[in-house]
């Protein structure tokens, strides 16, 4: 028997999950690891603490199945993306903390860039918005405030990487400094139309290219795994950004398909196939998991709260003690009672790009309790994840007619009847909910010869629950148009 092994690096927590032939789960080792709030729109993560524990979990999982690293034909990783790390390539060791997806600290810098009139450049190179999230003016902050950092970076003493490399890096005892084409169209560098990173927009951002990885197809030999770790030297056979692999893992391969995940955030993609369509309704183009020698692409809609909502009302407010929770608190009410909750904490994403946005509870009334803040939180995860779909409608040429979901909110029934009921189209949800995760499996198991193709692949996708829309369509643009007027209030805030 053979094994395929996914390394799922996530923004709060580490899991390795061993699949079969038959790409069951055979198990799964997780592990938390601390989030760094240095600053107000600051956040930080360990990349030792990163390192350490997706070994841990990678060790664990194997000593739970009783599988040894030799039954393991090919590893692949799949991970938060545009999270930024520079290391020494000597040591080994990281100069800073790595900057995280969600950190705003460069909405200055991005700001500077658009009044200069780049903005076009970036976005027809790139398919980005100049918005702090992705990893370009990160990596200009760390060599402009570590100190030495540029000189050392000049003088090729320092490498880049998104957490696929920075792992790959440690996995492979510092041989391999590869990233693949996913995750490299999440950093404001590479040009998603030629493939291969942009010495204009390098320039722009003043970045030595000597620091970047090599960029792969997301299917392919990216390195090996260090003896010294397993006692075996396992192939690292695929990699790809958390959400493109989701698209691979949900079966999304053809143009015109589409998933939504709901984890800390939502992510849209759309398969666009071979076209790297472009938005005009402020969605993100970007590298679909490319496996064989055609790039593929998708459109883009990443929501920053998504389930985080649901943790805020648990940390936060305290009126749920567990995330699942809130289901029978918000069906404890038959409606919102005309509550909106906006949960842009850290800014608005797409369509909307507003980093200066904040949170607001609006249309509150004396008869308010916490059943109808808790179902306006749920709302707002659906309302979010509908302006990302009219938007794909709108850029795309043919109409999107199903949406497959996944991640850990997708647990939540009503989440999904009233995003179906939003949508007006039917809401699929596969028996897997670890799409990411067998996306990346996947990859690695194309390359080593475990799985043959993709028609192989998508005949194992298995239907769970299909939530079916039953709102009115008129109820349902009702209900939108209170959202926008929600959303309205809340732009701009802290300029
Ligand atoms: N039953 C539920 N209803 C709503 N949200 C949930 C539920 N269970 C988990 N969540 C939310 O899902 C998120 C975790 O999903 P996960 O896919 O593991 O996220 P990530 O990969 O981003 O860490 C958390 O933000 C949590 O609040
Ligand atoms: O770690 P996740 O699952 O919240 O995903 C983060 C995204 O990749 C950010 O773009």
């Amino acid at each position: 028997m053979r094994y395929v092994l996914a390394l799922d690096q996530g923004t709060t927590s580490s899991r390795s999950i061993l699949f079969d032939e038959q790409a069951n789960i055979v198990a799964t080792a997780q592990q938390e690891f601390p989030q760094i709030f240095p600053h107000s729109g600051w956040v930080e993560h360990d990349p030792e603490a990163i390192w350490q524990s997706q070994l841990h979990t990678l060790r664990s999982v194997l000593h739970k199945a009783g599988v040894s690293a030799a039954q393991v034909a090919s590893i692949g990783i799949t991970n938060q993306r545009e999270t930024t790390v520079v290391w020494d390539r000597q040591t080994g060791y990281p100069i800073y903390n790595a900057i995280v997806w969600q950190d705003r600290r460069t909405a200055d810098h991005c700001e500077q860039l658009r009044q200069a009139g780049h903005e076009a450049l970036f976005r027809e190179r790139t398919g980005l918005v100049l918005d702090p999230y992705f990893s370009g003016t990160k990596l200009a902050w760390l060599l402009d405030h570590v100190p030495g950092a540029r000189a050392q970076a000049q003088a090729g003493k320092l490498a880049f990487g998104t957490i696929d490399s920075w792992l790959t890096w440690r996995l492979s005892g510092g041989r391999s400094h590869v990233t693949d084409v996913s995750n490299a169209s999440r950093t404001l560098m590479f040009d998603i139309h030629r493939g291969c990173w942009d010495d204009d927009l390098l320039a722009l951002l003043n970045i030595p290219r000597g620091m970047l990885p090599e960029v792969r197809p997301s299917c392919a030999p990216m390195g090996v795994l260090d003896v010294s770790l397993l006692g075996t030297a396992v192939p690292i056979g695929g990699m790809a950004g958390d959400q493109q692999a989701a698209l691979f893992g949900q079966g999304c391969h053809q143009p015109g398909m589409a998933k939504n995940t709901y984890g800390t955030g939502c992510f849209m993609l759309l398969q666009t196939g071979s076209e790297a369509r472009v938005s005009t309704h402020g969605l993100l183009t970007t590298a679909a998991a490319q496996f064989g020698d055609q790039p593929h692409y998708a459109l883009e809609g990443s929501v920053f709260m998504g389930g985080a909502v649901v943790q805020w009302l648990r940390d936060g407010l305290g009126i749920i003690e567990h995330a699942a929770e809130i289901e029978s608190l918000a069906n404890s009410v038959p409606d919102s009672g005309g509550v909106y909750l906006v949960p842009a904490f850290t800014g608005l994403g797409a369509p909307h790009w507003d980093p200066h946005a904040r949170g607001g509870l609006l249309g509150l009334s004396r008869g308010t309790n916490r059943a109808h803040i808790a179902r306006a939180a749920l709302e707002a995860i659906a309302f979010q994840s509908a302006e990302l779909l009219l938007a794909m409608q709108a850029d795309a040429s043919q109409p999107v007619t199903e949406l497959r979901v996944d991640g850990g909110a997708a647990a939540n029934a009503t989440l999904l009847q009233f995003q179906a009921d939003l949508l007006g189209i039917p809401v699929l949800r596969p028996k897997v909910l670890e799409t990411t995760a067998l996306g990346a499996a996947y990859l690695a198991g194309l390359q080593a010869g475990v799985w043959q193709g993709l028609d192989e692949l998508q005949s194992q996708w298995q239907l769970d629950h299909r939530f079916e829309p039953r709102m009115s369509r008129d109820e349902a643009q009702q209900r939108l148009a209170g959202w926008l007027k929600a959303v309205g209030r809340v732009g701009a805030w802290a300029t």
